[in-house]
């Protein structure tokens, strides 16, 4: 796999007919935290989860040490769990381990999803950042994850990011691998459609909820027409 270039491993269009894309469930949210977070951050959200369906929540919170993510993370993973929502720790297997969360999300510096696996079991889910690389989410497959995140799809400042893949590499997952695919990156209710025709299996999405001008219930609503295929 590691001898392929990322054109060779783009889907010829000549032979895309050739593949029948398999029964996928709809698209869902994924909702990422602000990167930094007061104390009321738990009332804004459960607002955020009155909104709609939210299928699972990362806890992302920069610069700070772990001791301190998990103080912060016990209210929130309580409701998590209460509305049936995957609790999501971002960058730290230990993190994840300590806290029980349900899943972690790693960047390609993280740490390496098979020594997450083996440390965290095989019910914990493992998502890996793989940018725009087709050869980045195969390999991430390879090594036991359970979901591989392509983006920015667009500019977003939320995260200073390298990286703008085009929707059709959520079409060439999706018709390649039955592993689910999350698209991230500056995604609001308006530019999501594309996203979702292409065949996303998740939309991760932060700014577009916290910063809604009309709080985070809201901004978790303004996705369910989007979602349901009619953005
Ligand atoms: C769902 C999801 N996708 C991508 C990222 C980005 O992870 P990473 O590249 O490690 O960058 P940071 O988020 O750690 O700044 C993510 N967190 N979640
Ligand atoms: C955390 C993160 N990772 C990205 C990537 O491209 O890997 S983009 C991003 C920011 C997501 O927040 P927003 O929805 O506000 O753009
Ligand atoms: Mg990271």
């Amino acid at each position: 796999m590691t001898d392929f270039t990322e054109e060779e491993l783009a889907l010829d269009p000549k032979f895309a007919d050739q593949f029948e894309r398999g029964f996928r469930p709809p698209c869902q949210l994924y909702l990422i935290s602000p990167p930094a977070i007061d104390a009321a951050f738990a009332d804004s959200l459960a607002a955020a989860f009155d909104g709609g369906k939210v299928a699972a929540f990362q806890l992302r919170l920069k610069g700070m040490d772990d001791h301190a993510i998990a103080q912060a993370a016990e209210p929130l993973q309580r409701l998590c769990a209460d509305r049936e929502v995957a609790f999501i720790v971002n960058d730290s297997i230990a993190l994840a381990k300590r806290i029980g969360a349900d899943g972690v999300h790693l960047g390609q510096s993280d740490g390496d999803p098979r020594e997450a696996r083996r440390i965290l079991g095989p019910a914990v889910q493992i998502g890996v950042t793989c940018h725009d690389s087709r050869h980045l989410a195969m390999e991430a497959g390879e090594a036991g994850a359970d979901y591989v995140a392509f983006g920015a799809f667009y500019p977003t400042t939320t995260k200073e990011t390298l990286h703008r893949p085009e929707p059709s590499i959520l079409g060439w997952w999706t018709t390649l691998f039955e592993l689910p695919c999350v698209a991230i990156g500056g995604i609001t209710a308006a530019n999501a459609a594309p996203l979702v025709a292409a065949g996303a299996d998740f939309l991760a999405v932060s700014g577009a909820v916290w910063n809604h001008a009309d709080g985070p219930r809201a901004g978790v609503a303004a996705f369910s027409p989007v979602l349901a295929g009619k953005g």
